[in-house]
């Protein structure tokens, strides 16, 4: 077995002993047979739920970032977004991070402290473009942003860049609306590399890494800095930044 073996393997036994240790609580001398099936099943049914709604959300969001993306590249014959990816949390990274972080494992606990359930990644060329698009997005009424974490201002200790916004989008369902946090991770391309190399390492030795390892990727976030900041120099020669107060032509 490999290390990323293994590390799924913890992971699966951890989330089997959860369901274990619950199943353990609903059968207890007494428990109604009919009354944990009916339990058994509520939970699932919630969790079915949780999940649709923020896929709705991420189903929104994407919306929003697609139609700047298009309008960009059809009018504006520049965009500044390169990549936008998004993913539903799986139901076991969920059930691992609720048990990391500690609390009650009731959907509306769960709901309070995880808020990456539903996410979206933008990558931009150029470090100004990320703040750009960041500012159409807040912009507009019906986001609501809920945290900014400026990791681009100030970095993590490891070398850690990107902007994180948790927006709230309403997602109008048949008979209630929704209001769904959304975490939008923006960052370049410089950015992105080193986080997805960075999040592989970090993967294999169970967020151990071995001290030259850690060196090397520390260093490496230098590099990634510093070449955002000299294609930020060569940004101008491509698109000035719009005046913000200058109103755009129609
Ligand atoms: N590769 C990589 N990704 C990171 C790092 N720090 C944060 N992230 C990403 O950003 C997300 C949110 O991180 P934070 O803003 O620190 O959020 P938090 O709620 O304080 O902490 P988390 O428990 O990590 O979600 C994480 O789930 C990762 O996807 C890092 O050092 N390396
Ligand atoms: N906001 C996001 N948008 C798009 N992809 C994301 C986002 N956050 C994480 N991912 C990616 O989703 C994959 C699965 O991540 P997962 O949810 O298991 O963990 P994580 O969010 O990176 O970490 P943690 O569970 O510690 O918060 C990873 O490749 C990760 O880079």
């Amino acid at each position: 077995m490999d290390d990323d073996d293994s590390a799924q393997a913890d992971t699966s036994q951890r989330v089997s002993s959860l369901v274990r240790a619950r199943q353990e609580e609903l059968s207890r001398p007494g428990t109604d047979p009919e009354q944990l099936a009916a339990q058994m099943k509520q939970v699932h049914e919630e969790f079915t739920r949780l999940r649709m709604y923020y896929q709705f959300g991420i189903d929104e969001v994407q919306t929003k970032v697609n139609i700047l993306r298009q309008e960009f590249e059809q009018i504006h014959e520049y965009s500044p977004i390169e990549h936008v990816r998004s993913r539903l949390k799986s139901t076991e990274s969920l059930v691992e991070k609720a048990v990391r972080t500690g609390g009650d494992m009731t959907i509306p606990a769960i709901r309070e402290r995880v808020h990456d359930i539903a996410g979206v990644r933008i990558t931009c060329s150029f470090v100004s473009d990320v703040y750009w698009i960041a500012d159409m997005l807040r912009r507009q009424p019906d986001l609501e942003v809920l945290t900014t974490k400026d990791y681009i201002a100030s970095p993590k200790p490891h070398g850690y860049r990107s902007l994180h916004l948790i927006v709230q989008v309403p997602v109008f369902l048949s008979e209630h609306t929704e209001h769904v946090p959304v975490e939008l991770q923006l960052r370049t391309i410089a950015m992105d590399f080193w986080a997805s190399t960075e999040h592989k390492l970090s993967y294999k030795y169970r967020r151990n890494l071995p001290a030259p390892l850690r060196a090397e990727l520390d260093d490496a976030a230098r590099v990634a800095a510093d070449l955002d900041a000299r294609m930020e120099r060569l940004r101008s020669e491509i698109r000035p930044m719009p005046d913000p107060e200058r109103p755009a032509r129609s």
